[in-house]
């Protein structure tokens, strides 16, 4: 079976709003109500385990409960200090079943269905995969006396997204591994590597935006408006 693991728990610090920017609206809906409608209803996912942050659980009730509909397994998880914790708080929480676990972030709400299915699929034959998009702009390396140190060939330079969809048994040995070696990553497929398996990248989308700073709000409000994000 297939566990979604959706990561909710940090603080939207970027955003600086006093709340966590995961219950803001865009156009009438939390950004976490509309993450969470494409695994609901998509259907290679069997089970949902949704990850918040401590001091949350009223945000949750007020502002997601009320607009997604929970038609399949659902589970309310505590997340921890770094999204590693929150992540490893998930996975530990998934069905014994489980075979393969789709990890996204609470904060990319333009994920597809498709994409979803795609990184399953992907992950069935890979054991571990992420969605990303190449890279359009040039990338320096920069010290921290701002001189440019060198400028890696943008060719294989590809910006991450989630979700990235791993077999079960190797995500589990990654977290097992790195935790106990004190390994840190701002994403999980990093974690896998250090572990020592190859991570497949497929393409995502450029709209698969993960909302950080007010700039991605309008940057959100204008793609709901443009069309090019489609109801689920
Ligand atoms: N301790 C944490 C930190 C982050 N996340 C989640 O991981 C995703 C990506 O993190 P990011 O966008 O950086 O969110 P925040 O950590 O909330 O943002 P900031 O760094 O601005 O505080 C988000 O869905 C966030 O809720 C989490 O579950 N637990
Ligand atoms: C997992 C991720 O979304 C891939 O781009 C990203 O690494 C999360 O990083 P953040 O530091 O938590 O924003």
């Amino acid at each position: 079976m297939n566990t979604a693991v959706i990561v909710a728990g940090g603080k939207g610090t970027r955003m600086n709003m006093g709340i966590n920017k995961l219950y803001l609206d865009i156009k009438g809906k939390a950004i976490l109500a509309r993450t969470l409608d494409v695994f609901f209803a998509s259907h290679s996912i069997d089970e949902v385990i949704l990850v918040i942050g401590q001091g949350d659980e009223e945000n949750f009730k007020e502002k997601v409960l009320n607009d997604i509909n929970i038609c399949k397994p659902f589970k309310l998880v505590t997340g921890g200090k770094e999204r590693q914790d929150s992540v490893y708080n998930g996975i530990s929480n998934m069905s014994k079943d489980s075979d393969i676990v789709v990890i996204h972030d609470g904060a990319r709400p333009f994920i597809t269905k498709n994409l979803v299915e795609e990184s399953i699929n992907q992950a069935k034959i890979y054991g571990a995969v992420t969605l990303g998009v190449p890279a359009k702009d040039t990338i320096k390396i920069v010290g921290e006396d701002r001189f440019i140190i060198n400028t890696p060939d943008r060719s294989s330079l590809w910006l991450t997204q989630t979700p990235q969809t791993f077999a079960t048994h190797i995500i589990v040995q990654a977290y097992e591994f790195c935790r106990s070696n004190g390994i840190m990553a701002t994403d999980d497929a990093m974690l896998v590597e250090k572990t020592g398996y190859r991570v497949k990248m497929i393409e995502g989308s450029y709209d698969n935006i993960k909302i950080t700073t007010p700039d991605d709000m309008i940057l959100a409000e204008l793609l709901l408006e443009s069309g090019r994000i489609k109801d689920v």
